[in-house]
């Protein structure tokens, strides 16, 4: 998918999240780092068409985040800083099944593709658990089912390891890098993004770096002073 930032910026007030930004993106591996406050979930935000450009415009494959918001907006899907709260329904099961339901498929149909999610991400032993007792690796997988099933071409991920341990944490890595669909991964485990093909580098609200990963590392050092 191509998403495009025609001089987007993002602010709150007097507050500036986003400075103009103009971007051309295309790739399949996106990272996003930088030090906290720097404007990281903001640029994430416009993408999805969850918070609206002060001015200027973000585009996907054409479609205007704004304009054409439902088209848009189906073209994309977010996993949160903490997917727990995106789990709304009693169980893994029920929630997965939320979107295709909300299609008007079939009965069947539905169980057929929420099993296949679950099976897409090796959790199928926890459909009928709740969100509460599973653990921060398995609420990105679940989330990550959730999202999946609506059939995004981009999912954007909000420090997708944040708080797992070592075996969650490769857990959650393997299951990004086997993700077909294109992914935008914001992290401050630098590790996880540090073979990414694109990797942008955020301070203070405007893009300071824009390359490789290990590059990208580079300059997010630089910028931090360690
Ligand atoms: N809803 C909001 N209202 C007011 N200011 C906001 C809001 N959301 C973000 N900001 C401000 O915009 C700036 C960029 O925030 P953003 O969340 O995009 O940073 P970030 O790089 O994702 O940070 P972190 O790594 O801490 O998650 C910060 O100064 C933040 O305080």
């Amino acid at each position: 998918m191509h998403i495009r930032f025609d001089q987007a910026e993002l602010r709150y007030g007097d507050r500036v999240a986003l400075l103009p930004l103009t971007l051309s993106l295309v790739e399949r591996r996106i990272g996003v780092i930088g030090l906290n406050g720097s404007g990281k979930t903001s640029f994430a935000r416009l993408i999805a068409g969850l918070a609206k450009p002060t001015s200027g415009k973000v585009t996907l494959d054409g479609l205007d985040t704004v304009a054409d918001e439902q088209a848009a907006r189906a073209k994309t899907g977010f996993i949160f800083q903490n997917p727990g709260n995106q789990i709304i329904l009693p169980n893994i099961r029920e929630d997965i099944a939320l979107g295709p339901k909300s299609r008007g498929l079939a009965a069947g149909e539905v169980e057929r593709l929420v099993d296949a999610a679950l099976d897409r991400f090796g959790i199928g032993d926890l459909g009928t658990r709740r969100p509460h007792e599973l653990s921060g690796g398995e609420l990105q997988l679940a989330a990550l089912a959730a999202v999946c099933v609506n059939r995004p071409e981009l999912v954007i991920f909000d420090e997708p390891t944040n708080q797992l341990d070592l075996k969650n944490r490769a857990r959650v890595k393997t299951a990004i890098e086997g993700l077909a669909e294109q992914a935008v991964v914001i992290s401050h485990d630098l590790d996880l993004v540090a073979d990414f093909e694109r990797v942008l580098v955020f301070d203070q609200g405007a893009l300071a770096f824009d390359g490789a990963g290990q590059a990208a590392i580079t300059r997010y050092r630089e910028i931090a002073g360690c």
